[in-house]
């Protein structure tokens, strides 16, 4: 990703919030046992993870980075970071950074925060926290104990003569006109710019005015396993602008109703199922920023093949077909097995119907379904077989 090969290496080449980044490096310079944490608040992808790591490398300490989800817990927090306050001789010269603090909250919360601010009231080494937003209860309280410095959007000026000098850098253009979308269209977020140049350059239907709009689902999921090269998968994947459910829902229905083999089939799905955790995730702690990462996660279902084609969020043809012959039989196993399962009947039979099926038609597998469901399901996987 060029947002991490442009990671700049010196603080000298940042852009933007220089009074902000002076700040930090003058609280490295003056840090004692005692002084006050800080709490770097700004919206994502303008550089507070940067500028911690930067000054930290400057000022020769070992940053020992984490994220709100590793200090969760009261237990947790004591597990990871106690070796560290404690043991500062052994360890050289370490400092915590944790990020996303924004993050801990809610029902995930069992006393991370509580535990945190104890840590924070008395700290024995340097620690910076990051967060997008500080309006939060949580926030407020760990507000007390901590100095807070603030970031804003990089201003569009900046980020022009910054994207110019990486297009330089890599040889490539991208016509004023886009150039200026793109800086519009990220809104002051340096990783987001620099992530949408490379899927404009690198992709699909690159440099035309066109590659801003979304494309479809149908026709992004057929021009993404048609790419000739990673890169244009990629610049695919960033184009199809929409809800990232219906993105999972579109990749997992091509991908179970093409005629792959088994091999390839379970890598794929593999891979959905991780997206399908991340999203999970981020509905439950409606972390949206935990978003950025489902492209990446995707792009690894990447083959040039096809055989994949664009299905709607559907049954494969052989399970419709066998349901269309066997649909008493079906029935009736979906609704005992459904309700064993917790799901409800339509979910089962998107979801489970499949690989139960495909169970059912194998002997070994078979009887394993008939050990795990007994003989809740014998006689249906009888009449089917
Ligand atoms: N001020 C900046 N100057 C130059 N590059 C930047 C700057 N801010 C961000 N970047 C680019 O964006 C990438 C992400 O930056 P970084 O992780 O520091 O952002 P962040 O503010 O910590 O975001 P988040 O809150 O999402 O963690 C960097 O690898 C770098 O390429």
């Amino acid at each position: 990703m060029w947002s991490e090969k442009y990671r700049p290496q010196n603080i000298s080449d940042m852009i933007g919030n220089e009074e902000s980044r002076s700040s930090i490096i003058e609280w490295f310079t003056k840090w004692k046992k005692g002084t006050k944490p800080l709490l770097l608040v700004g919206p994502p992808g303008i550089g507070k993870t940067t500028i911690a790591y930067l000054t930290a490398k400057q000022f020769q300490y070992d940053m020992v980075g984490l994220n709100a989800s590793d200090v969760r817990s009261k237990s947790r927090i004591n597990e990871i970071l106690s070796p560290v306050l404690g043991n500062v001789s052994i360890l050289g010269l370490p400092m915590i950074f944790i990020d996303e603090v924004d993050g801990i909250h809610g029902r995930g919360d069992y006393g991370g925060a509580e535990a945190l601010i104890e840590i924070l009231k008395e700290p024995t080494i340097p620690i910076i926290l990051a967060a997008n937003s500080d309006t939060s209860d949580k926030m407020k309280s760990i507000k007390k104990v901590v100095k807070t410095i603030s970031f804003k959007p990089i201003p569009p000026r900046l980020l022009k003569i910054y994207l110019e000098n990486i297009l330089k850098k890599e040889n490539v253009t991208l016509s004023p006109g886009s150039i200026i979308k793109v800086i519009d269209r990220s809104r002051g977020d340096v990783r987001s710019m620099i992530n949408l140049t490379q899927s404009l350059v690198t992709g699909f239907n690159p440099q035309t005015e066109k590659s801003f709009e979304s494309i479809n689902v149908e026709d992004g999921i057929n021009a993404f396993f048609k790419a000739n090269s990673f890169d244009e998968a990629r610049g695919v994947l960033y184009s199809m602008q929409i809800d990232p459910r219906l993105k999972i829902d579109a990749f997992y229905s091509s991908i179970v109703t093409s005629n792959l083999d088994n091999q390839t089939l379970a890598k794929l799905l593999e891979i959905i199922s991780e997206a399908d955790i991340l999203y999970g995730k981020i509905m439950k702690t409606q972390n949206w920023r935990l978003l950025r990462y489902l492209n990446e996660i995707l792009i690894r279902l990447y083959l040039n093949d096809e055989r994949i084609r664009y299905s709607q969020y559907n049954l494969s043809w052989p399970l419709l077909n066998r349901i269309r012959w066997d649909g008493k039989k079906i029935k009736s196993l979906s609704s005992v097995m459904a309700k064993t399962l917790h799901l409800s009947s339509s979910a089962f039979v998107t979801i489970c119907l499949p690989y139960i099926l495909f169970c059912i038609k194998n002997k070994k597998l078979s009887l394993d379904l008939e050990e795990t469901f007994g003989d809740v399901i014998e006689k249906e996987i009888e009449l089917i077989k």
